[in-house]
């Protein structure tokens, strides 16, 4: 089996999360490294009102976080009048999770009715356009871990989340992305990218070879999540908007002394996390007046 979770187990814990929320969300949130997994003081999360926090460990059949001192939260709330449902903290496939549990609670956030998923992440920035502290919204992925037949879908499929075979071509949804470039342009919150994310499996930093591949095959940022979690997301027809924010650059070459390191990459997520906050209060404001648009 893939999965030891069956449809009827993640139906329970849905049901679980429904029976104490007295709201139905319709935009899921994953806040990565950059915006506020690990910490609480202006994190997105935090600025949800009206909130219902469920700590993973408590969630029936959920993951438990590994990282220390950060249970990890489900988090339901009002953003900007808006009702969400937000992750803070999520798994990765370093943490020793296959990557079907890495993205369940994709599934979960479905069952509980959400429509449209936005997944973040921390990245480093491979094109030599970004500057650390640059957001790039994702238009494109190179699913690297898959080919090697690492896929979240991997095994019996169940029909009631989605098809066996399903398109990505059109994962990243074109309109989302357009409406954040207008929401992000609107704020003058200055350039925004647009550009194609891989996840390798980490937890090591990478190499000055395997950034020079990258780099050569066209990814424009490198991270250790997101991939899986959209391609469960659209395989149960969620409508997807992903970004990065670029914590840091990468070395791609050998005279570079500087080093990738975690700390870092949470010091700019603390420091872009207003600027961010601000991106994604307004942009499910916008989301939720035009109806909900994109490919469902
Ligand atoms: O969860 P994300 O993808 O935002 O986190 C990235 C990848 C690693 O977990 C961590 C490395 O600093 O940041
Ligand atoms: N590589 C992989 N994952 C990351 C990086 C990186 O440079 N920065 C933040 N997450």
């Amino acid at each position: 089996m893939s999965t030891e979770y069956t449809y009827e187990h993640l139906a329970e814990t849905a049901k679980y999360l429904l029976e104490r929320v007295p709201f139905r969300p319709k935009i899921g949130i994953i806040c990565g490294s950059g915006m506020g997994a690990y910490w609480n003081e202006g994190s997105l999360a935090e600025a949800l009102t009206d909130k219902v926090v469920f700590p993973y460990n408590q969630i029936p059949h959920f993951p438990e976080s590994t990282v220390e001192g950060h249970a990890g939260q489900l988090v339901f709330g009002y953003l900007m009048g808006v009702e969400v449902v937000c992750m803070k903290g999520r798994f990765h496939h370093y943490e020793g999770y296959p990557l079907w549990k890495c993205s369940m609670p994709v599934r979960v956030m479905k069952l509980v009715g959400i429509s449209h998923l936005i997944a973040t992440n921390a990245a480093g920035g491979l094109n030599p356009k970004y500057k650390v502290g640059d957001v790039m919204l994702v238009n494109d992925h190179i699913n690297l871990m898959g080919f090697s037949g690492n896929n979240p879908l991997h095994g019996p499929n169940d029909e009631r989340f989605g098809p066996r075979f399903l398109p990505m071509n059109r994962a990243y949804d074109k309109d989302l992305i357009e409406l954040a470039k207008k929401v992000w342009d609107d704020l003058k919150l200055g350039p925004i990218h647009e550009g194609v994310y891989t996840c390798l499996g980490g937890p090591n930093f990478e190499t000055v070879a395997e950034l020079k591949m990258l780099q050569m095959v066209g990814v424009d940022a490198v991270g250790m999540s997101t991939v899986h979690e959209v391609i469960t997301a659209r395989h149960c027809d969620l409508t997807v908007l992903a970004f990065s924010l670029i914590t840091n650059f990468c070395a791609t070459n050998y005279e570079n002394q500087s080093e990738a390191n975690h700390e870092e990459v949470m010091d700019v997520g603390k420091m872009r996390q207003d600027t961010l906050a601000t991106f994604v209060q307004n942009l499910v404001l916008r989301i939720k007046k035009l109806g909900y648009p994109g490919i469902k």
